[in-house]
């Protein structure tokens, strides 16, 4: 299957557990991947025919600073929820790294992977 995808979509945000969490803003780096099937747009070489990645990029990003969220488990299933709602794509993975969150590691994060029901 096809796919468009996001690598390091970063987004700042308030995002965290603790109450010290809440007065600051910090940062997130999500891939997206979409399945899809790519050759209609390509055969056409339409846009319209196209997931827009720029138009996910904004979405999703207006969406995760909408409001302050406690878990990145949280921001991973309504991103999945919102790419499955408004993009033609039966199938999302979405990973979502806080890099800040803990100092002896490069990255932590969740990923998960949603269908069309
Ligand atoms: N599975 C998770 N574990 C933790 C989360 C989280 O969102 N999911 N969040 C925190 C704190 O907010 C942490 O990032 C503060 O440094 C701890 N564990």
């Amino acid at each position: 299957m096809d796919s468009v995808f996001i690598k390091k979509l970063c987004i700042d945000t308030v995002i965290g557990v603790y109450e010290w969490e809440k007065a600051i803003q910090q940062r997130l780096e999500l891939d997206l991947e979409l399945s899809c099937n790519t050759a209609v747009a390509a055969a056409q070489d339409d846009i319209r025919q196209a997931l827009d990645y720029s138009v996910i990029a904004q979405q999703v990003t207006d969406l995760v600073t909408a409001e302050p969220i406690e878990l990145i488990e949280t921001v991973a299933e309504r991103v999945a929820t919102l790419l499955l709602a408004n993009f033609s794509t039966d199938r999302v993975q979405v990973t979502v790294h806080k890099p800040g969150a803990v100092p002896t590691a490069q990255t932590v994060g969740v990923r998960i992977v949603r269908e069309r029901s």
